[in-house]
Order: structure tokens, then sequence, then C-alpha cells
């Protein structure tokens, strides 16, 4: 993907106050049992690479596609670019460019012109100017010499490129990428992030979610790291990096017991050895507190020596949402087996 020189996105607003690319408020979405987003209040800066960080099915892509206005809300308030959705969602998605899953390219039409056919939807984008906007597009995210091939032909990252020049065919105030490096090899994700980094530079704001903590930091400005449908740290990057978060270290003989106490309390815990040999349970902060951990402990009999909060940064909060993540999915799994046996 070549660095191209696009045209300067002008900032909406004019004063000192900081303007915001897309803001959410108290957002939700329930899909039957599911609670897929839950009381996010998302704010994405104006000029800023926001990166939105959750493990699988934290609630990323429901999220981006309720900002974009392709699902309704439960509940919740969602503004994009100043406009209110659902009534402002035609004054705002012209300057709106996205990726998001399966974009709705024709199989047996080539590249090209299935990306001439996006551009001929394009409101901003003159009859006489698409076969140029097109041309530049694909050199863009490095489609140039296949953009003769069929569609359907298209490799996964092969499609993820397309779907990301179909979104920089005219310059945009915001740029929505949901998850844009799946499928491409290191080269093609090294180009992804040198099409953003043209993207700020040229005053677009981006919003990019990712899996990946190491994707966030090589390419973001700000993040927000999502857990099971809620926002559980968000602001800029280096900030968040530096700030703590905190687990609960609780120093017991009766590690067994307490592993049990609080699996029935639904709170994810894991052993831990201390330094001076001593054993207990590590519980994270997260949709929990202490007193709420230590009354279940207590409350099922477990002696309690010591309790002490153990500070991180983001990125050991990151590593333990994952891994508290696929804890839970193996006590779910572990439930189910057991169900099975009763
Ligand atoms: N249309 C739907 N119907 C039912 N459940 C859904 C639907 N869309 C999402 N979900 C559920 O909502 C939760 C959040 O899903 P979502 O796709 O938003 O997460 P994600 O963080 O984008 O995950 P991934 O990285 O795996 O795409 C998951 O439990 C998912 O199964």
């Amino acid at each position: 993907m070549t660095a191209s020189t696009s045209a300067r996105v002008e900032p909406v607003g004019t004063g000192s106050t900081p303007v915001l690319a897309a803001r959410t408020r108290g957002l939700r979405k329930v899909y039957g049992r599911t609670v897929a987003v839950d009381r996010v209040d998302l704010d994405v800066p104006e000029g800023a690479v926001l990166g939105m960080l959750g493990p699988n099915g934290s609630g990323k892509t429901t999220t981006i596609r309720m900002l974009l206005g392709l699902v309704r809300p439960t509940e919740g308030e969602v503004e994009l670019l100043g406009e209110a959705l659902p009534d402002g969602v035609g004054d705002a998605l012209p300057h709106v460019g996205a990726l998001v899953e399966g974009p709705g390219f024709h199989p047996f039409l080539s590249g090209r012109e299935n990306l001439r056919r996006a551009a001929a939807f394009e409101p901003l984008l003159a009859t006489g100017s698409v076969r140029q906007a097109v041309e530049d597009a694909l050199e863009r995210v490095g489609l140039g010499a296949a953009a003769h091939r069929r569609y359907r032909g298209y490799s996964l990252g092969m499609k993820q490129r397309l779907g990301l020049a179909a979104a920089l065919l005219v310059p945009r105030r915001l740029i929505v990428l949901d998850e844009p490096t799946n499928g491409l090899d290191p080269a093609g994700t090294r180009e992804v992030r040198g099409v953003i980094a043209d993207l700020h530079a040229a005053g677009s704001t981006v919003l990019v979610s990712s899996h990946l903590l190491s994707e966030i930091e090589a390419t973001c400005t700000h993040v927000a790291v999502l857990h099971r449908g809620t926002v559980v740290a968000q602001g800029e990057l280096a900030e968040l990096l530096q700030s703590d978060s905190s687990s609960l270290l609780v120093t017991t003989p009766d590690v067994e017991q307490a592993l049990t106490a609080l699996r029935a309390g639904r709170i994810s815990a894991r052993p831990f050895t201390a330094d001076d040999g001593d054993g207990g349970v590590r519980v994270e902060l997260i949709g929990t507190t202490a007193p709420v951990v230590l009354e279940a402990l207590v409350r099922a009999g477990v002696a309690v020596h010591e309790a002490r909060r153990h500070r991180t940064g983001l990125e050991d909060l990151f590593a333990r949402l994952t891994e508290a993540e696929e804890a839970e999915h193996n006590l779910s799994a572990v439930d189910t087996i057991e169900e099975g046996t009763r």
C-alpha cells in the first residue's frame, strides 16, 4: 500500500472544547438472553486514532454496528459527527468510511468493478471523478495488480484490502475499521498501519477494533478496553499504559476451598504462590470488588490470612482480561460436563 497524499480533512469544531467524532451514552444491545453491549459510554475524540480493544465476544463489532446505524440499540444514545442517530444518519454517513464484516461485494465482478459500483453510491464523489478515485484507492491498498480479478477468487486478505479501499474512496472525517488486519500477512498488517498513519496525518479520525494490544499500541493515540460488553478503561493510550488497575491477592491455606467458594459466586480466580512460599488465590477486580470477594470467602469459612491489592498497567490488565475470559470459558465447559454427567 502506498502512502498517498489525500486531501486534508477539515475539523468539525473550531472552539477550544474538544469535539467528539463519535459518542455513545448508556449504549446497550441485547440479543435474546445475550447482553452483547452493556451501558457503554464511548468518547471518540476528533483527530484521534482510537483502538477498541477486547477479547473475542467482548462487544466490539456490535458497538461499531450501532455507531454506524447498522444495528438498532436496545437502549442508549449514539452521536456520529455531531448527529444524533438514527435521525441524523443520512447527514453523517457520507463523511464516514467503514470496513465492517461482510461488505456486500459481488463475487463475479472484479475488484475494480466492485469498487466502481461502490463509488457510484458515494454522494460526495462527482461522476467524472469515479474512475480516478477507484484507481487511487486500489493503489493505496496494494490491490492495483489484482484489480482485474474476480472477487470470489480473492484471499481473505485481498477481500479486507478491497473493503478498506471502499472506505477510502473519498476523504472522510471518520474511518471505522473492524479488525482490519484479519487475514493479512505481516506485510499486509504493516501496510494497514501505514494507511491508518496517513489518515491520521491527513486529519481524519480513525476508530479501529482489535483483539491484539500490540496492534493497538502500534497505531493508536487512544484506547477503549471492552470486556463482556462494557468499557473497563478508556483514554489516551500513553496514560493508560502507565495507569494502574488492580487485582486482589488473598493468602490462605485453604486454596481449593477458596476457589470453590469463588466459583460458586461466579467470580473468576486462580491460585498463586507468594515469594515466601505461601499460597492463595488471585482475583481480578473486574466486575467485582474486594469486599464482595472477601465476604464470599469468609462466608464459606475460608481462613483469610492476608488480602492485598496488586497494581498493574494496561498491558497486564489486558493480558489478565484475556486469561480471565479463558478461565471463565473453561469453567463453563466444566459446568456443562458436570451437568451432563448428573
Ligand atoms: N446477531 C447476533 N445475534 C445473537 N448474538 C449476537 C449477535 N451479534 C453478536 N452476538 C453476541 O454478542 C456478543 C458480542 O459479540 P461481538 O461480535 O460484538 O463481539 P466482538 O468483540 O466483536 O467479538 P469478535 O472479535 O469475536 O468479533 C457475543 O456473545 C456474540 O455471540
